[in-house]
């Protein structure tokens, strides 16, 4: 029976700040499915609450002249029943006792199945074990024939039916509980939480109730839709307190009188379906809204262009100088005036303001700067994967001529093919599920197609050029099986696979151990001399700067500040941010040595 509320719920974001739950409100609100459900639910509330004072009729009290009478009877909008008692004030009367009888099992459930589900989820074995072979045995008991069986004992009480329907629904909130706190346990920020010394009830308190608050919410509202519809049923089959109003008794009444007077049926009908559908879509817009206030959301097209509007308008009145360009003939890939925002409220802030860039064949161009600078934004204007909220303001990347931000298609042919990136974090960039080998032939054939064969010996070819020894047998291992080093070769063997002209790559050696950060820039020297790639390399550590590249820009705040070969700006820094930075980066090899 608990499947019969179960919904598929995705976890939702573990952490929303107060400026994001207020906004969540409001999106809700904003939510054509939650801003109906939430009228209809108020209006059933106001409508049972304002019972003692507008209700026409006692919920006892009789009409017997009136008795079967049909809708829009005189002082009977609804009709009468048998007993000639009004059905429009019984309904008022029936509707706190449906809310309470919602709420009881919510409430059971949500004490049942919360603790439960923490207590499984955070400490695992036994307790998880026990937990998890009760919650089957709940879910296997047929809840209705339970019900039932219940009633013969303790006679009709619904409220206490109503709680023993929350048991059985509470394996609903357990699993769903236990598998976000799983997830939520293995990251990196419990175990900060671990280490400084929070007691197990504080790191629950604080991180993990935190995480499964909102989809506990969404599941609360489909629970509340399965009390309403379970009070009902057990009305209609009798199993209520006859001397209570409830909708599903008014319903059973009226059906029973249904060749003479059938429309009476619809109302107690209408008010259960209102209910049942109000909370089911409460819940929809709630997971809605709750996921999209975790994740990047897309701009509507016409928000877009009013941003980019708005963001142009802004730009006229603080315009902003770049660095200048030489031009030349082997340049592979120009970046020119790019302008990238994000929306703020009603404004645009801009990450990236008007830069200008060029890499030639055989060139290694580093882009360095204080974090937040821009520099990430850059490179991924260049593959195309900025967040789907990023707004391109303006600007253009041509490769060999060939305007990429023009058409999003083009983009994403290039990507892979031609624009190939080696990422910083190698092990999250393999899957962890497939051998190296399946990765690597997948990847390249989606960018060149050849046989599983031909892609097989080039890439074993490949992995031999990027140091690796026995290629055969680690084109046959898992990710977690090689080394952080051979991950990151691994991935440039799988970039430079498809013959690319330009190579994005992202802080390519931070996650490595010193010992092989050096042999991995090597390598990419190497290879951008004996290929001819062009290559952006992100990066904050000036030494790998000083090593590996040809040009260096530096930026800040969005900008180009200087751009030069890289031993005359090691030289003669022109700008003081730049001097700013060389000495810094100088304090911090004096300590280190
Ligand atoms: N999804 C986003 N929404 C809003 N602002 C963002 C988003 N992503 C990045 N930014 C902002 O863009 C600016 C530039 O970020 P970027 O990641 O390019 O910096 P960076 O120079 O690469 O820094 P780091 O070296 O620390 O990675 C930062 O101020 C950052 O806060």
């Amino acid at each position: 029976m608990s499947d019969f509320i179960a919904a598929p719920i995705e976890a939702a974001a573990p952490q929303l700040r107060s400026g994001a739950r207020r906004s969540a409100w409001i999106r809700l609100l904003m939510n054509p499915l939650g801003a109906f459900s939430i009228a209809i639910l108020l209006l059933i509330i106001l409508f049972g609450l304002s019972a003692p004072l507008f209700a026409p009729w006692q919920p006892g009290e009789t009409d017997l002249l009136n008795a079967n009478s049909g809708p829009f009877t005189p002082g009977h909008l609804f009709g009468a029943d048998q007993s000639g008692r009004d059905i429009f004030s019984r309904l008022m009367w029936g509707t706190n006792g449906t809310v309470i009888a919602a709420l009881i099992t919510l409430v059971v459930a949500l004490v049942v199945g919360l603790p439960a589900g923490l207590l499984a989820g955070f400490y695992r074995g036994r307790a998880d074990m026990i937990l998890n072979f009760l919650s089957d045995v709940i879910m296997s008991l047929p809840g209705i024939v339970l019900l039932i069986a219940l009633y013969s004992l303790a006679g009709p009480n619904i409220n206490l039916a109503m709680a023993v329907f929350g048991v059985i629904i509470a394996p609903n909130f357990f699993r769903l509980v236990r598998a976000v706190v799983i997830s939520v346990r293995s990251e990196l920020y419990v175990d900060a939480a671990k280490v400084v010394g929070l007691s197990d009830l504080r790191i629950v308190g604080r991180h993990v109730l935190w995480a499964v608050r909102a989809p506990v919410v969404i599941q609360s509202s489909f629970i509340l839709a399965g009390g309403v519809g379970i009070q009902g049923g057990l009305d209609f089959l009798g199993m209520g307190d006859p001397a209570q109003p409830a909708w599903g008794r008014i319903l059973q009444q009226t059906f029973n009188n249904i060749y003479t007077t059938p429309a009476a049926v619809l109302f107690p009908a209408l008010i259960l379906t209102l209910t049942i559908l109000a909370l089911i879509l409460l819940g929809n817009a709630l997971r809605d809204v709750l996921q999209e206030t975790s994740r990047s959301k897309a701009l509507s097209p016409r928000r877009r262009r009013a941003l980019i509007a708005k963001a142009a308008q802004d730009r006229e009145e603080t315009a902003t100088e770049s660095v200048a360009i030489g031009s030349s003939d082997d340049v592979v890939l120009s970046i020119r005036g790019l302008r990238v925002g994000y929306p703020t409220g009603d404004g645009v802030v801009e990450v990236v303001r008007g830069v200008d860039l060029d890499v030639r064949r055989g060139e290694i161009h580093g882009l360095v700067g204080e974090s937040g600078s821009g520099k990430s934004q850059i490179a991924f204007s260049t593959l195309g994967i900025l967040p789907r909220e990023a707004l391109i303001l303006g600007g253009s990347i041509l490769l060999e001529g060939v305007d990429l931000l023009e058409d999003k298609k083009r983009l994403r042919g290039v990507r892979g093919r031609r624009i190939a990136y080696v990422p910083q974090e190698p092990m999250s960039n393999l899957d962890p599920s497939f051998t190296i080998g399946a990765q690597l032939v997948y990847g390249l054939r989606a960018a060149r197609p050849m046989s599983a064969k031909e892609a097989r010996e080039r890439l074993v070819a490949l992995l031999e050029r990027v140091g690796i020894t026995d290629p055969e047998r680690v084109m046959r291992l898992y990710p977690h099986e090689i080394s952080g080093g051979m991950a990151q070769r691994v991935l440039i063997c799988g970039a430079i696979a498809s013959d690319p002209d330009v190579i994005v790559a992202d802080e390519p050696t931070t996650a490595l151990d010193v010992t092989v950060q050096a042999d991995v820039l090597e390598l990419l020297r190497e290879l951008s001399a004996e290929r001819g790639l062009a290559m952006i390399l992100v990066t904050h550590n000036l030494g790998v700067v000083a090593d590996l590249c040809d040009t260096v820009s530096v930026m800040k705040s969005g900008q180009i500040v200087e751009r030069n070969d890289v031993d005359e700006l090691f030289a003669a820094p022109k700008q003081p941010y730049t001097q700013e930075l060389l000495a810094s980066s100088r304090r911090v090899e004096l300590m280190e040595a």
